[in-house]
């Protein structure tokens, strides 16, 4: 299978890492970026071939739409032709099927993504929606594809990927700001920055790996940390009274209405 890269940013150079860890082949990998730089590096760290911005791109059976989502309608306008009979995947947030037809001016044999930037370190999960006019081998090769990159989870309607959006694509800077939240705590009980860093850093790392290895529940091991009458419990009656678990299941509705409330806007265009 050949693949082509329409932007080569972040997120494609976290597909390509994955691809060519899966075994892929760098010449079966193509990637138009118009920053000669990015090309350059492109070259040299992965060995795909490169095009620039105006180069008619190479016959490959699959297509990676992975430029910002305000650069898709003009870069979907200029390679309509090219894009016919092909499987196109895009991983722009906010980019409706209809609006990417549109912009083409046929239907696209489409899958929509919803990565998240854990790809670049291969432990990213991904939402993924077939679109309607996709095939079966379609579905097998955007797989073989994404799970490059770490976890899959397939929606079964279009919308679904605003609470992908949601949970998942904007969930690493929710994970972010809680790891700033109890580095900012160590600093205010009086460890120097390093320290608070490594302290809260750590806590984060450590609690992930047990959870993921154990088959207890998030509640119980957070119970096994809370001792009758001690130190956990004074810290969670705090979460608890400022509200913590509500303003996170309101923060995910607020990423969830602003992502479709993103697509009608960049639908307008
Ligand atoms: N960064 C994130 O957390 C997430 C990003 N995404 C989506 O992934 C897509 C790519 O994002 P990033 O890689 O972070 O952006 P990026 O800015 O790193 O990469 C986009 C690349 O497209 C190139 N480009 C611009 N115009 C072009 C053209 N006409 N033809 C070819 N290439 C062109 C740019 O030079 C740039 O290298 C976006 O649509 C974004 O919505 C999705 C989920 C999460
Ligand atoms: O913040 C955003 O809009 C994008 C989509 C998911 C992550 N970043």
């Amino acid at each position: 299978m050949k693949i082509l890269f329409i932007g080569g940013g972040n997120m494609a150079t976290a597909m390509l890492g994955g691809l060519l860890q899966q075994g892929f082949a760098g010449s079966d990998l193509y990637v138009v970026e118009p920053s000669a730089d990015k090309r350059q590096q492109l070259q040299a760290e992965f060995g795909v071939q490169v095009l620039a911005e105006d180069a008619a791109l190479p016959p490959t059976e699959v297509v990676v739409l992975a430029v910002k989502p305000q650069q898709l309608p003009a870069v979907a306008q200029a390679r309509a032709a090219e894009l016919a009979g092909r499987l196109v995947i895009s991983i722009a947030a906010g980019i409706r099927m209809a609006d990417l037809d549109r912009w083409l001016g046929h239907a696209a044999r489409l899958v929509r993504v919803m990565p998240n930037t854990p790809a670049l370190v291969r432990a990213g999960i991904s939402g993924a929606w077939l679109g309607p006019h996709a095939t079966a081998a379609d579905r097998v090769s955007a797989e073989r594809i994404l799970s490059s990159t770490g976890a899959l989870v397939w929606v079964e309607d279009e919308a679904k990927l605003d609470a992908i959006t949601a949970i998942s694509g904007s969930g690493p800077a929710y994970v972010f700001y809680f790891m700033e939240s109890l580095t900012e705590a160590a600093s205010q009980l009086g460890f120097d920055a390093a320290t608070a860093r490594q302290l809260a850093y750590a806590t984060f790392d450590g609690a992930i790996k047990l959870a993921l290895a154990s088959s207890d529940s998030a509640a119980t091991l957070r119970e096994k940390v809370t001792s009758k009458g001690g130190t956990t419990e004074a810290a969670l009656r705090v979460l608890g009274e400022q509200g913590v678990q509500a303003a996170m299941v309101l923060a995910a509705q607020a990423a969830e209405s602003r992502a479709a409330e993103l697509a009608d806007e960049l639908g307008r265009q």
